[in-house]
């Protein structure tokens, strides 16, 4: 029969993604809610407490609500797909090629990475971590992502809103993963971030522009390709690829889910000047394949079973 896994919020767009990469698996067993109870909080409970797995796929107050409907004795482990707790004290960031794969396996707690903070962090994490960056560098992140990174109600005003072309958002300075990627990349100051969205369904480009040649350790872009791709060497999510043979980086408007993360470093000598680019799926690494991976992990299985990866 396998793992019992309650996906709290499975009707949303999270919530589908994961049952897809979830269904037909013998090591699991589903528990999904039907409309009438799915917002029942006795149901929830119910399930909450009696699955060996809860994967919240809810908008944060109400992940916060489904965490204390848990009894702290319950032996349910938990992953948040949600932006509640991914700071939180007791909770484990679900970013195993980051944190360690033996932390994700081991935890009992697990906050789902936001998708934005996936792409940064994905390319800054492991520069700052050896020195190639500097942790005081103030550090902007320009991104664009696919409407259905915002959920049901984006979807609706993309869908509705035709000739909506181009949404520059976060303009208030405040987006919600600002501190994510501060803590995960261990950074002094917090990151300029400025995302956007484009009328595709999914698929999200996250930019780091840097000035390598103002920086007081004065990096190479070369060196900090190469250290990606060692960070990554082992890794069958995370790829790092040559940025000089590219003129552009593209999205498409519908493509298929892919639960990888591709990584690029393109640079001028003459200007000293850096790009640093993550291409990936808002719902793939950056929300519902990065959960279906943590929670092989946690159930003791390779952590690319199920997730949607060419073949090597
Ligand atoms: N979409 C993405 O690319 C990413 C999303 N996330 C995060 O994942 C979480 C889910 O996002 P997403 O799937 O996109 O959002 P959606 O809006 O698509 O889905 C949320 C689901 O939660 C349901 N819901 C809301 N309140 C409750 C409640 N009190 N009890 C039970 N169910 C409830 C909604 O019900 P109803 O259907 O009735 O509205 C909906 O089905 C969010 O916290 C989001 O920030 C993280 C990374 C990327
Ligand atoms: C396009 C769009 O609206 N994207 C969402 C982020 C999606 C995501 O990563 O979700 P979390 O809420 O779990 O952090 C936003 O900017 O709020």
């Amino acid at each position: 029969m396998g793992y019992s896994v309650f996906i709290d919020g499975a009707a949303g767009t999270t919530g589908l993604e994961i049952r897809d990469r979830l269904q037909g698996r013998s090591e699991f067993h589903l528990v999904v809610l039907d409309d009438a109870q799915r917002k029942d909080p006795d149901a929830r409970r119910d399930a909450l407490n009696s699955s060996d797995f809860a994967i919240l796929c809810l908008p944060d107050e109400a992940a916060i609500d489904a965490v204390s409907l848990i009894d702290p004795a319950s032996h349910t482990r938990v992953i948040d797909a949600s932006s509640a707790h991914r700071v939180a004290d007791g909770w484990t960031y679900g970013f195993p090629e980051l944190v360690g794969r033996d932390q994700v396996a081991n935890a009992k707690r697990i906050s789902n990475p936001g998708c934005y903070p996936t792409g940064f962090l994905a390319l800054i994490s492991p520069l700052v971590r050896n020195g190639l960056l500097p942790a005081d560098w103030p550090f902007t992140c320009n991104a664009v992502s696919g409407f259905s990174g915002g959920g049901k109600p984006l979807i609706e005003r993309f869908n509705e809103e035709l000739d909506l072309a181009y949404r520059t958002y976060g303009l208030a300075l405040d987006h919600k993963h600002r501190p994510e990627m501060q803590k995960y990349a261990g950074l002094k100051h917090e990151v300029l971030f400025a995302p956007s969205v484009v009328p595709a369904f999914r698929g999200m480009l996250v930019e780091v522009p840097l000035h390598l040649g103002a920086m007081s350790t004065n990096p190479h872009a070369d060196s900090l390709r190469d250290a990606l791709r060692l960070h990554y060497a082992s890794s069958p999510v995370v790829t790092v690829n040559e940025g000089a043979a590219q003129a552009e980086l593209t999205l498409n408007s519908d493509p298929d889910p892919w639960d990888g993360v591709e990584l690029f470093v393109f640079a001028n000598a003459d200007s000293g000047n850096a790009r640093l680019v993550a291409r990936l799926d808002n719902l793939g690494k950056g929300a519902s394949g990065a959960a279906v991976q943590s929670l092989n992990l946690m159930a003791g299985l390779d952590e690319t079973t199920g997730l949607r990866l060419p073949k090597k």
